[in-house]
């Protein structure tokens, strides 16, 4: 808003222009003329807010009412005169109906003029007997003042008034019924106080209102300053102060006293400051900013938005165990709309690393918080807004986050990712092992269900990433067929059931039903290592295969407890990842005509099926096999 309009309205002869001329410093009263053309005064160079104050006259003759009706319109706000008896009995038999009928929806600020005789005694009794009424019949009158163009009385607070009405409304805050704050308000300021709370001790030190000071008006809080607020919240709400700092239910009685006495600048000075917007909501340009990301570019969490993550844990541990229980989760997300959507739909806890009790442990914390980024980086957006990341300097909330290099899904040839997080696929027959892989990958022992998508830190040349393993059963296979979701996927993980011959042709088939995955880094495993090791019932055992293919063979693993050797293999899932290369399918140029018959025979003994499904990899060693020679 550039401009408060406010329309100045009332009958004949109550000081209309006389309040105008007043406020303008115009001394010579006689000089007054009927109507005073619309004035604009500029904002005043050291008030926080850059808004004009826009004053238009107006005239209640029957001549001019068309002009009357139009200004009333385009005004902000309506400053209503009256000044005796007549012209107040006026306010509410005409100007109020009237302003209605026009079908305005603005403040309206009520002015008693030519008060300069009410001692304080008949002040009172004015707002009581006549204005009090009025607040109550008519909920658009938002203030009502005394005021005197003659003595120039109040004449300053009543444009302020008309000024504060639109910039601060009222309304939002207060509810004049109940005299009471609103509930949006008392949730904001709570949720602002618990942002500011720093320590987390409940209370609000010194030092604490100094820097909420200095973010809500750029100004430092003297110790007077402080004091003085102390001991005026200690007088209108005792257990609003304990042991020299302010406890919430003083911080809201404070605001509260405020706004009733029509100081609500302050108040929203502090709501502003923390993005709320005039209905109290958190303002969208701040829950879902400005940050460019390319298709196919990937989001991560910065190493500031890690040590926001990390410092928020140990905020929330409050009893210093490692891990965050519910009542600590609960507290942590206490000023959010609640845990995300996507994090209710992941299984959060469940889809990473537990204590013993079953609470999400440090790394299980910043895990969660990766992949989700990795999936939805808007919804982390938002809720650092939420959280208070920007609240204590460290930066813009699209600080927390860094954009990735491109994947490229043509040429996955990159040597090396810099990157963090990575997202891999497990497939492989059924009951092969898939879901055992991903509980023991976040140490899940207990009976409780694992998720199809687990997420977890991997330490490796001594730096933490994040692998997210996502679970492709039998009944979601189309998944590999979408450009979308192959594009996402960093690394895919083949397993087999080393003791069930009959399952690695499912995946060996897989690749051919399935010709892009062999663009994508492929790590193969043959899973239940500890059972009896079975021949596969394919034309070529799976080493072989492996070989044909440029890859190593596959990795022998088991989740029995005895044998358990999935660390490592998880090291080596993360490691191929961030180093595609030497993972990627290469069909190697000068191999001998004997192996690569035997997989050409491997592949054709599947029948034209296969072929008819435009399995490259068949094609391509066909190829091979009869024009490599020419
Ligand atoms: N005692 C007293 N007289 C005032 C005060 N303000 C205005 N007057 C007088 O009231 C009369 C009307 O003042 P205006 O300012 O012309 O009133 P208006 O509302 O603009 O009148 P119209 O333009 O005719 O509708 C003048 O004689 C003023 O001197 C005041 O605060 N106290
Ligand atoms: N001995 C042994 N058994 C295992 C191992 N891994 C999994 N199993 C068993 O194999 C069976 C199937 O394991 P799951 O993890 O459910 O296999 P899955 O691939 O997720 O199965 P589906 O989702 O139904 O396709 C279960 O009875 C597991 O206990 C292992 O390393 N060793
Ligand atoms: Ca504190
Ligand atoms: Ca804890």
């Amino acid at each position: 808003m550039k401009e408060v309009r406010v329309v100045i309205c009332g009958d004949q002869g109550v000081g209309k222009s006389s309040l105008i001329s007043a406020l303008i410093q115009e001394d010579n009263v006689t000089s007054i003329p009927k109507v005073f053309p619309i004035i604009s005064i500029p904002s005043n160079p050291d008030s926080n807010d850059d808004v004009s104050l826009v004053l238009v006259d107006t005239q209640s003759d029957s001549n001019e009412r068309e002009y009357l009706a139009a200004e009333i319109k385009k005004a902000n706000v309506i400053c209503l005169v009256y000044s005796d008896n007549y012209s107040y009995e006026r306010v509410s038999i005409f100007w109020l109906p009237y302003f209605r009928s026009l079908g305005v929806n603005v403040p309206i600020v009520l002015c008693e003029n030519k008060s300069e005789d009410l001692d304080n005694y008949q002040g009172l009794h004015t707002i009581e007997h006549e204005m009090i009424p009025l607040i109550n019949e008519f909920k658009e009158i938002e203030a009502c003042i005394l005021c005197s163009a003659l003595e120039k009385i109040n004449v300053n607070e009543l444009f302020y008034m008309c000024r504060a009405c639109v910039i601060y409304p009222i309304t939002p805050l207060w509810d004049a019924k109940e005299r009471t704050m609103r509930k949006a308000t008392i949730h904001a300021l709570s949720r602002i106080f618990f942002l500011i709370d720093k320590n987390n001790d409940d209370l609000l030190s010194v030092d604490e209102l100094n820097s909420l000071s200095e973010k809500c008006f750029s100004k430092n809080l003297s110790i007077e300053d402080a004091s003085e607020i102390l001991s005026k919240v200690k007088e209108i709400c005792p257990e609003g102060v304990y042991e020299g700092q302010l406890t919430l239910p003083g911080f809201l009685a404070y605001n509260r006293v405020q706004v009733e006495n029509g100081k609500q600048e302050s108040t929203w000075g502090i709501l502003r400051a923390f993005h709320y917007t005039d209905s109290l909501s958190l303002d969208d340009s701040y829950l879902s900013p400005k940050f460019e990301v390319a298709p196919g570019q990937i989001v991560e969490l910065s190493p500031k938005g890690y040590r926001f993550l990390v410092d928020l844990f140990y905020q929330f541990d409050r009893d210093n165990d490692g891990a965050l229980n519910n009542e600590e989760l609960s507290a942590l997300f206490r000023h959010t709309p609640g845990l995300p959507e996507i994090w209710v739909s992941s299984q959060f806890p469940n889809s990473t690393v537990l204590n013993e009790h079953g609470y999400v442990t440090y790394n299980g914390w910043l895990a969660q918080w990766s992949m989700i980024t990795l999936f939805d980086y808007k919804t982390t957006l938002a809720y650092l807004a939420y959280l208070g990341f920007d609240t204590d300097g460290r930066g813009h909330n699209t600080d927390a986050l860094k954009v990735m290099r491109k994947r490229v899904s043509q040429n996955r040839k990159v040597s090396k990712y810099d990157r963090n997080v990575f997202l891999c696929f497990v497939v492989g027959s059924k009951s092969c092992g898939k879901t055992a892989l991903l509980s023991s990958f976040i140490n899940n022992n207990t009976n409780r269900l694992t998720p199809n998508t687990v997420v977890n830190s991997v330490e490796f040349q001594s730096t933490q990433r994040y692998l997210v393993l996502s679970e492709i059963g039998e009944t979601d296979l189309d998944i590999l067929a979408e450009p979308k979701s192959l594009e996402a996927c960093d690394i895919l993980c083949l397993l087999y059931d080393s003791s069930n011959p009959n399952s690695f042709s499912f995946i060996a088939n897989l690749l051919n039903l399935y010709p892009d995955l062999q663009k994508i880094p492929c790590v193969f495993a043959a899973t239940k290592a500890d059972l009896d090791r079975q021949q596969q019932r394919y034309p070529v055992q799976p080493d072989e295969f492996t070989k044909q293919l440029g890859l190593p063979s596959p990795t022998h693993i088991s989740t029995a407890a005895i044998w358990n050797t999935s660390k490592e293999f998880f090291i080596q899932l993360a490691e191929s990842a961030q180093y595609p290369a030497s993972s990627i399918i290469r069909i190697p140029e000068e191999d001998s005509n004997k192996t690569n018959y035997q997989l050409v025979a491997a592949l054709t003994a599947f029948g034209a099926l296969l072929l008819s499904v435009g399995g490259s990899l068949t094609w391509k060693i066909i190829k091979h096999q009869y024009y490599s020679k020419k």
